[in-house]
């Protein structure tokens, strides 16, 4: 089997098959191009927009011995928009693409021939795709479903307890050293065992989310399109969005983002919450009108929140939020864990090499 080098701006570098980025110095980079290639004749033409794990990698190489394969070699930063452009009208049949990457009519446009047969997304969320663009170019979408639910779930928990327990600021206290001695009332926040929590949007995650608060002898309120089975089952209350936002003491969105979500939590929904009610998002940082959210937390209308997810990613460390005691923000880290994010490698592989072989995908949205 032939393969071939491909230059890149001023370096060469030669990849031979099965060699990783692993054993290559990151200074011979180049630090804004494209690098992990293989070319071999009449292979399909794959674009990876960020560096995935080998083992996955390799699963593609297995199905199509032939292929080329395009891997951003970046762990951290996305790659340009200038050269997913690029590498869509060049031709690929394929793209595993991150949630950091817009997938719009604009870009599948450039796909010559309508090339492009299958868009695979590492994440379960897919706002980021325009799926109707997709549709009109006969383009199969693919997420990573379930795998990330029970990790999404702990955050969830996670955040909230940090939220209501105040681990920033006490945290901070220690770092900084101004933790004095065992006081009283010093840093007393609320109880999240017995609280309401209610959740909006009830589908894989929230049902996940609504599980945990149950092992804290939580009473669980949510609201979606329709009453749900698995929320009779486990004794969750459906109620319309404003009695649970009136009478919830953990509001939780876990609905996707959609026209209709979008902004859904703003001043008018935060006037509605309880001023002791802790506000916790890690489903998209649209959903929340955030400007109304700094008010809200300032003012006291609510009384702190714990976001994983903001407008825009990465929220600059000057943003008005951060300056606020009562708001704890993650970088995004719902589904961070090691074997989480392994198993959406292999599935989002999975779905790309379904959609190169012309089948249905495993885990199709479109
Ligand atoms: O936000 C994370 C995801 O959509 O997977």
């Amino acid at each position: 089997m032939r393969h071939h080098s491909l230059l890149f701006q001023s370096s060469c570098i030669l990849f031979n098959k099965g060699k990783t980025l692993k054993n290559v110095k990151r200074s011979c980079f180049p630090s804004n191009y494209l690098l992990y290639c293989q070319k071999t004749a009449d292979g399909p033409k794959v674009l990876v927009t960020r560096k995935l794990i080998e083992p996955a990698l390799q699963e593609i190489k297995k199905a199509f011995p032939n292929v080329h394969l395009d891997v951003w070699p970046e762990e951290t930063t996305p790659i340009p928009r200038t050269v997913l452009q690029e590498k869509v009208s060049s031709g690929v049949d394929g793209i595993i693409c991150m949630l950091t990457d817009k997938i719009n009519g604009d870009l599948l446009k450039q796909s010559p021939q309508n090339k492009l047969k299958v868009v695979s997304t590492m994440s379960v969320g897919f706002n980021h795709i325009d799926i109707e663009a997709c549709r009109n170019h006969n383009i199969k979408v693919g997420n990573t479903p379930d795998v990330l639910t029970e990790t999404t779930a702990d955050l969830v928990l996670g955040l909230t307890l940090a939220t209501s327990r105040r681990f920033r600021e006490a945290i901070r206290s220690v770092e900084e050293g101004t933790w004095g001695s065992w006081s009283p009332y010093w840093l007393c926040g609320v109880d999240v065992h017995h609280a309401k929590v209610g959740i909006v949007g009830f589908g894989r995650i929230g049902q996940a989310v609504a599980r945990r608060f149950l092992g804290f002898d939580c009473t669980i309120l949510y609201n979606s399109r329709s009453e749900k089975e698995e929320g009779r089952k486990m004794g969750a209350s459906f109620v319309d969005l404003d009695t649970l936002l009136r009478e919830s003491d953990i509001v939780i969105p876990q609905c996707l983002l959609s026209e209709e979500t979008r902004n859904m939590f703003n001043m008018d929904a935060f006037r509605k919450m309880k001023p002791t009610a802790i506000f916790i998002n890690a489903s998209r940082g649209e959903v929340v009108d955030q400007e109304a959210l700094y008010q809200a937390l300032k003012e006291g209308i609510i009384r702190a929140a714990g976001l994983d997810v903001c407008v825009p990613e990465p929220l600059p460390p000057s943003h008005p939020l951060l300056s606020l005691p009562n708001c704890i923000v993650l970088p995004h880290i719902g589904s961070a864990s090691v074997s989480t994010r392994e198993k959406m490698s292999y599935m989002c592989v999975q779905n790309l090499i379904a959609g190169l072989q012309g089948q249905s995908l495993p885990f199709q949205v479109l």
